[in-house]
């Protein structure tokens, strides 16, 4: 597949979620296909910057075609958003007006057969966004043990039969590496009882979903990148989170209460002292999900929830 297109999901909401100025210093954190980027980069003038990170090398090239006309205005950086804030100071960047994260895979990502992303093609265990790392979907389903598999496919495949596929998994690596897509499929289909396997959509797609969050240490980047980004808003930036699953929304949402959420105060106080206020205001309540439209017309975008913080005051964390 030489062709990369990704239809962005939330195009207009995330960004207008920005709330962008003409010369403000902005990062997508999820650069993918460029969508977002360049609908935020269409709003700078000549003074206004977009820092736009990714780790997966052909993401890069493709955007880095699309974005060309806007060259002036990006800096792209091919690098893990669990370091947004180190790459950014590097670059003498420690205040931002906005920070973008659409969490998660993009369609390329999937429909590129080799990567092994997707349970629609046959291809090696691997599952890597960024193609430098080590580990892989093989190394979890060869190497680790049946009770760290059972949990990834759990916790982060939301699996209800994960105990049974962790048992066939083990069982049949006794025999002989499960090296392939379609090898793992067939045990986890064999794992599952026929009733069950009828019902919810493919039946690999839980275990899919965990093993590849597992493999990109999705969640835990996640909560470390959101919580540097609040950190590096100035005074009225603001955060936009699409997320595509439950666990994802609810992190988000856990962080943007926490930030957002006066601390406790000594009853009867007449006023509240405005180093007190806290450091996020939510202008979301509820989750911004796509339109009818949207949806009919992108399935990917079905899952997706839209959170938007802005940045109250500036807390010290040190
Ligand atoms: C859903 S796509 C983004 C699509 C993009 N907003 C667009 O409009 O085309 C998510 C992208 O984020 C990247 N990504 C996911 N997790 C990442 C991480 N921890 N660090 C850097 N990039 C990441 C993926 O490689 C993928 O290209």
């Amino acid at each position: 597949m030489d062709k990369f297109t990704h239809e962005t999901v939330l195009l207009n909401e995330a960004v207008e979620g920005l709330a962008v100025k003409k010369n403000g210093i902005y990062v997508d954190a999820t650069l993918g296909g460029g969508g977002h980027s360049e609908e935020i980069v269409k709003q700078l003038d000549g003074t206004g910057h977009l820092y736009a990170f990714d780790q997966d090398e052909r993401a890069i090239a493709a955007a880095e075609k699309r974005l060309a006309p806007f060259k002036k205005n990006i800096t792209i950086i091919r690098a893990n958003f669990a370091s947004i804030k180190e790459e950014l100071n590097q670059l003498g960047i420690d205040k931002v007006d906005g920070v973008l994260f659409d969490l998660g895979v993009s369609s390329p990502q999937f429909d590129e057969a080799d990567r092994g992303f997707s349970y629609r093609y046959d291809a090696p265990l691997d599952m890597r966004m960024d193609q430098r790392q080590h580990l892989t979907a093989w190394h979890i389903v060869n190497e680790w043990s049946f009770s760290d598999i059972q949990r990834v496919i759990s916790r982060f495949g939301e699996e209800k039969f994960a105990k049974q596929i962790a048992r066939k998994i083990e069982a049949a690596r006794e025999i002989k590496p499960i090296d392939s897509t379609f090898e793992l499929i067939d045990i986890i289909k064999d794992a599952i009882p026929a009733p069950a396997r009828r019902k919810g959509g493919h039946p690999a797609k839980r275990t899919f979903q965990g093993i590849r969050m597992a493999v990109n240490g999705e969640l835990d980047v996640m909560e470390k990148a959101l919580i540097d980004s609040i950190a590096m808003l100035g005074k009225g930036g603001r955060l936009s989170v699409i997320t595509f699953h439950s666990l994802e929304d609810r992190l988000c949402k856990r962080i943007i209460k926490e930030k957002s959420s006066y601390p406790e105060l000594p009853r009867g106080l007449p006023v509240i002292p405005e180093s007190a206020e806290p450091e996020l205001k939510k202008i979301t309540t509820k989750p911004i999900i796509p339109t009818e439209q949207e949806q009919d017309e992108n399935r990917r975008s079905h899952s997706a929830k839209l959170r938007i913080a802005e940045k109250n005051q500036e807390v010290s964390n040190g």
